[in-house]
């Protein structure tokens, strides 16, 4: 059976994922001033590892709990609900489908009372 990170296109797949997603964010005047002191590319490195790890790719991530990276943002259901928006968009433009769209926002919504009021 395939994973959810092969039926996305694998590391390459993923990559290209995060690139638009982050395009999405930084054009997102609700979202990017979270990002004002952060090194993007850092940022693409470690997101690319971290949806490689919650999407049963390799386990290379080497970034920080999401409690703590989200600590002092005070992020609230808008910024989370406008976070998967982007990421809905930039995973059908890369051609996902519906089934695994959904299956990968699921795996992103379980992180949600770990990311926010913090
Ligand atoms: C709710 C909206 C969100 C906002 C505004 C936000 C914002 C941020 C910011 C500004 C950073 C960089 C912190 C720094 O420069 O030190 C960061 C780190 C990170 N975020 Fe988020 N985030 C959100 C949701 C999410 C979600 C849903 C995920 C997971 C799918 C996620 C995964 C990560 C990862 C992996 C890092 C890197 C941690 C590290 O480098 O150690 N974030 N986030």
């Amino acid at each position: 059976m395939s994973t959810l990170f092969d039926k996305l296109g694998g590391q390459q797949g993923i990559e290209q994922l995060v690139d638009d997603f982050y395009k999405r964010v930084m054009a997102d005047s609700t979202l990017n001033h979270f990002f004002a002191h952060t090194d993007m590319d850092k940022q693409r490195r470690h997101q690319a590892a971290f949806f490689s790890l919650i999407f049963d790719g390799p386990k290379q991530y080497t970034g920080r709990q999401m409690e703590v990276t989200h600590t002092g943002m005070n992020l609230q259901e808008p910024h989370f609900e406008a976070i998967v928006k982007h990421f809905r968009e930039s995973l059908a433009l890369g051609g996902a489908s519906s089934d695994d769209i959904n299956a990968a926002v699921d795996r992103v919504a379980t992180l949600k009372g770990s990311i926010l009021n913090k």
